[in-house]
């Protein structure tokens, strides 16, 4: 019986991607930090004038749950629908990659998870692009 039990358990492969970014609430602060890093980014600021910070918040946070594995569900318009008029440069995406990380480091985020969590954010770079 014992010998069952210890086959049918899954491997220690370590913390999840969710688990190292801290969960939801993880999560939530690093969307908090990577805010304020963007009301104060002259690269990408006027992008996002008069955006409802609260409801950018939320959305924002359940897709990075979502994406590291979490249980949420993004709700949100899809990244195509959303980002398709404001002409997004390569300069103006990284600029949000860079603040993305800032807000990581300052939650202390290890790297790994920092890159993990990047790797899932890459596929979305040519909807947000409208390429
Ligand atoms: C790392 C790449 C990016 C991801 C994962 C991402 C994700 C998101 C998500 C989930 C939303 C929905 C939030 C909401 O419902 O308000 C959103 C909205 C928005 N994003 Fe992005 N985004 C990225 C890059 C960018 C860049 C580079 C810009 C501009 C420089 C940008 C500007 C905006 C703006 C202005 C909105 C609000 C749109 C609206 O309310 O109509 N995003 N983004």
């Amino acid at each position: 019986m014992a010998l069952t039990g210890c086959q049918s358990m899954p491997a220690d492969s370590g913390p999840t991607l969710y688990q190292q970014l801290g969960e939801r609430p993880g999560i939530a602060n690093v969307v908090e930090d990577l805010l304020y890093l963007i009301v104060d980014d002259e690269r990408i600021n006027h992008q996002f004038k008069g955006v409802n910070v609260a409801q950018f918040h939320r959305n924002l946070t359940d897709q990075l749950c979502e994406l590291s594995g979490g249980p949420c569900n993004y709700s949100g318009r899809s990244m195509r629908e959303l980002h398709s008029d404001m002409a997004i440069t390569d300069t103006q995406f990284n600029a949000l990659a860079e603040n993305l990380i800032l807000a990581m480091e300052e939650n202390n985020i290890p790297t790994a998870a920092q890159n993990r969590l990047l790797k899932r954010i890459v596929p979305l770079y040519s909807d947000i692009r409208n390429l």
